[in-house]
């Protein structure tokens, strides 16, 4: 089919996007015509009626009345990762469009950049990569420990598709498993993980060595871990958090780390992303910050996007939509 006669998909990335646009692109264009944002501003009139799907890079621009307004054939939109918490799932769907995710693709990468931090934050990689780097360094030594992961308790808050992922990698460091969940998993899930129930997150919180935080962010989630929760947790824990940022109540977190209430954190979520230069967490040394990299890898990349474009396809040719979303 001639480019002219494609569908038009309107790509939303939020720039500087690791060079990877380039690569989607050739993926994206077997199937459409693909409108640039700069494109579509530029000639509105002329591109308007063309577009009906929308591609969101990466979960992160958001999308507002005034674009879906101006887009009157649109029938979906195909979010390139799981978290749609960016998205107004309400108001899009009373455009008449669909929203669709991808949380196959991410599913293993997102577990992998959690373990990542575990290991990286119980053993204090970053502080150690720092003293073999750094100029003033005459002789290797360390005048800390850190902690292992092997046999110790870890907590999982949120057992979706990543949390389950994450506790198959457990396994392999003999770790003993927790997690605490609104829907308890099949029992046979439980056993081929191994991991134990806690219906109440109290009890996770105050038997774990490592908290992961897993959770989509909603509006029963925001600030889910604060102060009370953190003042449950062993002073010798650590937090992982590779959901959301706003999942975790940051200012509550940053006295934590201060006052030694935990160990340390590992995140690679914030609110906002980037943090403002000055902000107090970006000073402590008990806690890593990773720049929202869960599926920044070459196969997720791709992954997320045929997923994205297998959703959209659906959308516009009327078959079974493999990944929808509901507004709650
Ligand atoms: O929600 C997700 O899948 C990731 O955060 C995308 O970057």
């Amino acid at each position: 089919m001639a480019e002219e006669e494609l569908p038009g998909v309107l790509i939303l990335d939020i720039g500087g996007t690791h060079g990877v646009l380039e690569d989607l692109a050739a993926l994206l264009k077997k199937h459409f015509r693909l409108i640039t944002m700069k494109e579509f501003l530029e000639n509105k009139k002329e591109m308007s009626t063309k577009i009906q799907s929308v591609f969101v890079f990466e979960c992160r621009p958001t999308i507002d009345q005034e674009l879906l307004e101006s887009l009157p054939n649109l029938k979906v939109i195909g979010n390139s990762g799981v978290g749609v918490d960016h998205l107004d799932l309400k108001m899009i769907s009373n455009f008449g469009v669909k929203v669709t995710n991808t949380p196959h693709a991410v599913a293993d990468p997102t577990a992998d950049i959690g373990v990542a931090l575990m290991l990286a934050s119980a053993r204090r990689l970053v502080e150690g990569c720092q003293i073999a780097v750094s100029p003033d360094t005459k002789y290797f030594a360390v005048d800390w420990l850190g902690v292992e992961v092997t046999r110790a308790t870890l907590g999982i808050i949120g057992m979706g598709s990543i949390g389950y992922k994450v506790a198959q990698r457990a396994r392999a460091f003999d770790m003993r498993i927790l997690y605490h969940n609104r829907n308890r998993r099949r029992k046979e899930e439980e056993e081929a993980v191994g991991a134990r129930y806690c219906e109440k997150m109290a009890d996770l919180l105050q038997q774990s060595d490592f908290v992961m935080v897993v959770v989509n962010l909603t509006p029963e989630t925001r600030k889910l871990i604060g102060k009370k929760e953190l003042g449950l947790m062993k002073p010798t824990a650590t937090l992982i958090n590779i959901s959301r940022g706003a999942v975790i109540d940051q200012d509550a977190l940053v006295e934590a780390l201060q006052n030694k209430v935990i160990r340390a954190a590992a995140v690679d979520v914030t609110y906002p992303e980037p943090l403002p230069r000055d902000h107090p967490l970006l000073k402590l040394n008990n806690i890593i910050i990773t720049p929202h990299i869960g599926t920044a890898t070459v196969q997720a990349m791709r992954m997320m996007a045929e997923e994205a474009i297998a959703n959209i396809l659906a959308v516009l040719n009327g078959q079974p939509i493999p990944s929808e979303v509901f507004p709650k």
